[in-house]
């Protein structure tokens, strides 16, 4: 297995004479030589991991995939999962991410890592100079090498990008000819399917001893399974509440992936119900081309493919990877109405308040809902002052809302605004619901619909296809149409543009985002404009995905809100 031991690296100059790398040194410089094409681009691991043009792609994708198989090695060989996919970006991009054991995002901590290994490889000048940095990454996590007691593993999938086999190919490159890993790959799916495998894979590695990886088949026994016993539990008799759903999968994987679901011999409901537009993700250059959950949140209007149909209708758009969603319908006047991300918070967490009243776990239980300042005001009021619901707000990014749903909350809600996000139970609740239920004591109605609604939403991560079932379960169980759902509470006039400036870091917040520390003295003037409009409220950020800063603005009069925003832009372009 070890072909070559590298001699300390003495001509990297790193003089450890504790450490011996365990691999193939001539085996990986030769991998790298033919794999890193793309030099001295300076590579950042955001909230999105690594995203840039496809192009571009080649030395960050051979550096995940060590890093995936490091990550794995230093968690004793379980499962690590490594999606390709650059989401809602227009086809020329694409990306890649590590998926932790469990189903989450990489440990932050593990970032820094990303980043220093990709760039090692970017700028670096030799092979050596970037073996010694691979060296120190491995010394300093103390990983150990030798893979003849602990093989790694890892999970890889690509959303529908035509970019994508040739980056998986440079991604795995090393993995199993230099690390000796078990890599399954999945091929293209969803990012959320991809999550989703990846913990169960774990779960069923632990339980059963044995190695068998969970597949996409998994997925979709599951998430039917759950969906079917909500309808038997409440005898509706496999209709949904909206005469029909229109789902946009932007042209990009979500398409092919729900026909599967829905294709599942187990499915209930009639086919003619869901109709599935921009579904052609074989076509490259039409993924989230007018269309999709970015596309329809940003613009506020019907995406390409679709045209008003009978005004009970729902309309749905997933994201290219499909762990985004919104909603919208169309009223009789023709007038889009959007349902994003803080409706649907505000949908569910009005049906599991109601639930968890009828089971009389109120006392229990804790429920809350978490935001990002980007939530609309009004939504903030009516979680609170009409659900009596807690509310807590986080920065953006989904790992800082799943966070915050994890650890305070047995019923932790989190979306943010565009449609990113899911539902974590705790422990507890999970076992208060199963002891309630062996005792066959209280309401074993709503005791039954709390543990069918668990199973139905992705515990690991924001996932369109699970979100859009629970919606859809949720109506139905409700009798609620479209309409019924938008007058839970009415949005504030709200504003969200770019800035393009200098410097973005100079934009320095605090307050979960919500104040500005850094240019002195803006702030200062930010609050003095927004103490102009009633009900005003108005942050600015740095852009964590793009080279600009954002300026929300949100106030009660529609007339006077480009005006509200147009000021605290020229504040913001007068301050850099
Ligand atoms: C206002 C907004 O929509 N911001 C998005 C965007 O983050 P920024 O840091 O604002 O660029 O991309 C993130 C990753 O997809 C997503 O989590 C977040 O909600
Ligand atoms: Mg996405």
């Amino acid at each position: 297995m070890i072909s070559a031991v590298r001699p300390k690296c003495k001509e990297s100059g790193h003089n450890s004479q504790r450490f011996e790398m365990k691999i193939d040194y001539d085996q990986l410089r030769k991998l790298y030589e033919d794999t890193c094409c793309t030099k001295n681009l300076q590579y950042s691991y955001g909230t999105a991991g690594f995203r840039t043009l496809a192009k571009d792609l080649d030395t960050v994708m051979f550096t995940t995939g060590i890093l995936a198989v490091l990550r794995s090695l230093k968690l004793q060989g379980q499962y690590v999962g490594v999606m390709i996919t650059a989401s809602h970006n227009p086809y020329q991009d694409n990306g890649v991410k590590i998926v932790e054991p469990d189903g989450s995002m990489l440990l932050a901590a593990w970032e820094p890592y990303a980043m220093q290994l990709a760039n090692a490889a970017s700028f670096a000048t030799t092979f050596d100079e970037f073996y010694a940095e691979l060296v120190k990454l491995v010394e300093h996590e103390k990983i150990d090498l030798d893979t003849s007691a602990v093989a790694p593993h890892v999970v890889v999938g690509r959303d529908s990008r035509e970019s994508s086999p040739f980056l998986l190919r440079c991604l795995t490159s090393t993995m199993a000819s230099v690390f000796h890993a078990q890599v399954v790959d999945l091929g293209c799916v969803t990012t959320p399917q991809l999550h989703y495998v990846t913990n169960l894979s774990n779960r069923r590695q632990r339980e059963d001893g044995h190695a068998t990886v969970a597949t996409e088949q998994d997925y979709y026994s599951f998430f039917v399974e759950a969906f079917n016993e909500l309808f038997t539990t409440y005898q509706i008799e496999k209709r949904l509440s909206v005469p029909k759903l229109f789902v946009d999968t932007a042209n990009g994987i979500g398409g092919p992936q729900l026909k599967k679901l829905l294709a599942s011999k187990d499915w209930a409901v009639p086919s003619d119900e869901i109709e599935i537009v921009n579904d052609k993700s074989d076509v490259p250059e039409l993924l989230n081309f007018e269309c999709g959950a970015d596309y329809v949140k940003t613009n506020q209007r019907l995406p390409k493919g679709l045209s008003p149909s009978s005004p009970d209708s729902l309309y749905c758009s997933f994201d290219g990877d499909a762990d985004r969603v919104v909603f919208y319908y169309v009223d009789p006047e023709s007038k889009f109405h959007l349902l994003d991300g803080d409706k649907i918070s505000t949908l569910f967490a009005k049906f599991l308040s109601q639930q968890l009243e009828l089971a009389n776990l109120t006392d229990s239980l804790k429920i809350g809902v978490v935001q990002t300042a980007y939530a609309n005001g009004s939504s903030t009021t009516y979680i609170e002052d009409a659900l009596h619901c807690p509310v807590s707000c986080t920065k953006t990014g989904v790992k800082h809302l799943h966070h915050e749903a994890a650890t305070q909350y047995d019923i932790g809600i989190y979306f943010e605004a565009n449609g990113h996000g899911t539902i974590i139970f705790s422990e507890k609740f999970h076992q208060t619901i199963e002891s309630q239920l062996s005792k066959s004591q209280g309401n074993l109605l709503a005791l039954n619909t709390l543990n069918c609604f668990a199973k139905l939403i992705n515990q690991t991560v924001g996932d369109a296809i699970s979100d859009m079932l629970a919606v859809l379960a949720t109506l139905s169980i409700l009798q609620m149409a479209p309409t019924d759902w938008d007058r839970e509470y009415t949005d504030l006039p709200n504003k969200l543009v770019k800035c393009i400036v200098p410097d973005r870091s100079i934009f320095q917040t605090t307050d979960q985002e919500r104040k500005l520390q850094n240019p002195a003295g803006l702030q200062t003037k930010i609050d003095s404009v927004i103490a102009k409009y009633p009900m005003g409220r108005s942050f600015v950020r740095a852009s964590g995905t793009e080279d600009a800063v954002r300026v929300y603005a949100e106030c009660e009069d529609p007339t006077k809100l480009d005006q509200f925003c147009n000021e605290i832009v020229e504040y913001v372009k007068s301050s850099v």
